[in-house]
């Protein structure tokens, strides 16, 4: 059966844009929004305050009643990766059993390591945890711009229902059961994102940039490999796609924070989750003994441990060893 109504929870420029692409792939869409004067706004002017000059599309319908987005067939969680677990924790008391809740949020949580379909999970039984994730800028997919990305699920008919469900002439979701992976490669590339807009920032030139983005993935796939991701899944479209995307865009949320940084200024407010996900991942492999210097380099800057030159200095001074 097709999954036809599709709840997305957050209004914010993600949310919006997967909200126009599923009422673009023929999909009943409701979006939620908890802020008061933001969903407002959105059903007055139809358009979110994080995505000015987008119009929503005829079949979405904004609420603020959590109660009437649960009674969805799919619920598409687009909040902060660090809100996850307040907006599921709330959602759960009214939802059907066996609803598909799909984390879109690139995070890990703070103080529990916990990954967004480990929230889910430990939140509600009765729910089935999927992750979206991939090269995608809000602004490109609102737009109508092509991009492919990954959804994953245990079941694989689950994920390939999902996959179809928000399939649009521009927008591709391939399919896997790799949630591990999938999720993986989402948190860490927001990390480096940030260590190449410091790259950029800084003046370092293209060949630094290059060099980093692939040390990078190389942390990404020693971090993947740790915790059980398929390495087809970290060189896919949620791994090594969006981690090309991120790292070479001032479009990127993260790129321009780490470019602030490497200016000397101050970043915008704009949320920049690997910011938040720096330090959880730097436990994480401290914990698992996994060597990833470039994340550690700018967990050390955001922690104002190490000034910018200070990291970039340490990691060139690195002793020479074997490519791998
Ligand atoms: N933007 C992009 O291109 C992409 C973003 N993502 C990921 O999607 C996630 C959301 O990002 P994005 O939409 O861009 O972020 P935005 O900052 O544009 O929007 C965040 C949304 O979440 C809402 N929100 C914040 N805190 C809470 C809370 N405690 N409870 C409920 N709702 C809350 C905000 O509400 P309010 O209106 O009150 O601020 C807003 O609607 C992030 O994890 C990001 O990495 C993934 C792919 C692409
Ligand atoms: O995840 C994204 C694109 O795939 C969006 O990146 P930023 O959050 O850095 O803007």
């Amino acid at each position: 059966m097709t999954i036809q109504r599709i709840a997305v929870l957050g209004g914010g420029a993600w949310g919006t844009a997967l909200a126009q692409t599923a009422a673009r792939a023929g999909r009943d869409v409701t979006l939620w929004e908890f802020d008061a004067g933001h969903a407002e706004h959105l059903s007055q002017q139809r358009e979110s305050r994080f995505l000015p000059g987008v119009k929503l599309e005829a079949a979405i319908k904004v609420t603020r009643a959590l109660g009437e987005a649960a009674q969805n067939d799919a619920i598409l969680l687009v909040v902060p990766a660090q809100a996850l677990r307040s907006v599921v924790t709330q959602l759960t008391q009214t939802m059907k059993p066996g609803t598909p809740l799909i984390a879109c949020a690139k995070g890990i949580e703070h103080g529990t390591h916990k990954f967004m379909t480990e929230i889910i999970a430990e939140c509600t039984d009765s729910a089935v945890p999927a992750i979206l994730s991939g090269p995608s800028f809000a602004a490109d997919v609102a737009r109508g711009l092509p991009t492919a990305v990954t959804i994953a699920a245990a079941d694989s008919l689950v994920a390939e229902k999902l996959a179809h469900a928000l399939n649009s002439g521009s927008f591709r979701p391939y399919h896997s059961t790799d949630i591990r992976g999938v999720e993986i490669g989402g948190a860490v590339k927001n990390v480096l994102a940030i260590a190449s807009g410091i790259v950029n920032g800084r003046g370092l030139g293209a060949s630094a940039s290059a060099a980093l983005t692939t040390r990078g993935f190389a942390e990404m796939v020693r971090f993947g490999r740790a915790l059980g991701a398929r390495p087809e899944t970290l060189t896919g479209l949620s791994g090594l796609g969006d981690l090309i995307l991120t790292c070479s865009s001032p479009q990127s949320r993260n790129f321009s924070y780490g470019a602030a940084l490497g200016r000397g200024e101050v970043p915008s407010g704009k949320l920049a989750e690997g910011a938040f996900t720096a330090p959880v991942l730097l436990e994480m492999a401290r914990d698992k003994n996994i060597d990833m210097p470039i994340s550690a380099a700018v967990a050390a800057v955001l922690a104002n441990e190490h000034s910018v030159d200070e990291a970039i200095a340490a990691l060139l001074s690195r002793p020479i060893k074997a490519e791998e």
